[in-house]
């Protein structure tokens, strides 16, 4: 990856402790005495989410990177709120694709390990950032175009679904959907709102309730993504549509943005902490835990 972008980073010692965190997740060091240091873009790329910048476009393409299958794990979630904050602070940056280093899939959803035979301190920590990553990437002042280049399932859908276009891979074997029941869980609610503001009511309550996930040509006809190209052109394409909407002036859009969606997030920011009570309780039930179990056996004898 040839990256030659260079940021400006304050001294550790001026930063607040989360910082220190972050920096160590994204593997910044700083030199002895250090009093501010110049990261080249190389070290942006965190280990889970590669971002390669292009400030001569003013865009960034970000890779989330957790193989086999980019499942959402706790690392992820982080890597990708902190590497999405650092280019919302960016002014180089106007514009970001989102897509995937795995081959075949954008992403498998949320980590259902982290979701099965851990306790409950755990859940919460855990759906926190979930809700953290909506929340981020569903206001983002940044276009955001999700490159989809393949397999889309539960939470991969939702991180596409935050963005503002989808490209989809034209290969019949990726699927995108909000597949939920099928695991015997529910959609949290503000999924729900992301695909009700997405596909409409009705096409939502059908493919909510029995779990159905689109495969390219059907998740355009329903809107769920809005074009389908051959797989070599979706990061292009993707970029090309991202240049259209940076050709508009970034308050006005930004603005228009914000009206819109503002409503749908404030629904959740109203009632975080009892959402991760709902979560940790609903996920926490011996019922879900089982469920949860035989569809990690199920899809490991897959394999076999
Ligand atoms: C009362 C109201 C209360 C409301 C409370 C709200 C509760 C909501 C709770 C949760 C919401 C969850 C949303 C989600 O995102 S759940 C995750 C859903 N994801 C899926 O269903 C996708 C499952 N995976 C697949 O279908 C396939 O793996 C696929 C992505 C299509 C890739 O297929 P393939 O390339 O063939 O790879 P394998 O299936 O062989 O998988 C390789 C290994 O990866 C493991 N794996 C797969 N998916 C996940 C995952 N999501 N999390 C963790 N691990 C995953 C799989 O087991 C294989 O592991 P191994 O190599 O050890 O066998």
């Amino acid at each position: 990856m040839a990256l030659t972008a260079v940021i400006r980073v304050p001294s550790r010692a001026l930063l607040r402790p989360w910082a220190r965190l972050r920096d160590a997740a994204l593997g910044w060091i700083e030199p002895a005495g250090g009093g501010g240091v110049e990261v080249s873009a190389q070290r942006f790329a965190s280990q889970k989410v590669l971002v390669e910048p292009d400030p001569a476009a003013g865009v960034a393409v970000m890779k989330f990177k957790n193989p086999p299958v980019n499942s959402l794990s706790l690392e992820l979630l982080t890597e990708l709120v902190i590497s999405l904050e650092k280019l919302e602070n960016d002014k180089t940056v106007r514009g970001v694709v989102l897509t995937s280093d795995c081959p075949g899939i954008f992403s498998a959803g949320l980590d259902l390990t982290e979701m099965c035979g851990r306790n409950p301190a755990h859940y919460a920590e855990y759906w926190k950032a979930v809700q953290e990553m909506w929340l981020r990437l569903y206001l983002s002042n940044l276009v955001l175009v999700a490159a989809i280049n393949g397999a889309s399932p539960a939470g991969g859908c939702l991180i596409a679904l935050t963005c503002d276009y989808r490209v989809m891979a034209d290969n019949p074997k990726y699927c995108i959907g909000l597949n939920e029941t099928l695991l015997g869980i529910v959609a949290p609610f503000w999924f729900k709102d992301n695909l009700v503001n997405t596909i409409g009511h009705r096409a939502s309550e059908r493919a909510l309730q029995l779990g159905l996930l689109f495969p390219p040509t059907e998740a355009l006809q329903v809107g769920m993504v809005d074009k389908v190209v051959p797989k070599d052109q979706v990061q292009s394409t993707a970029l090309s549509v991202l240049a259209q909407w940076m050709a508009i002036p970034d308050h006005a859009r930004q603005l228009t943005k914000n009206m819109m969606r503002k409503p749908t997030a404030d629904r959740l920011l109203k009632q975080r902490d009892a959402d991760i009570q709902n979560f940790v309780s609903f996920i926490s039930r011996d019922s879900i835990q089982k469920s949860l179990q035989m569809y990690l056996e199920k899809l490991k004898q897959k394999k076999g």
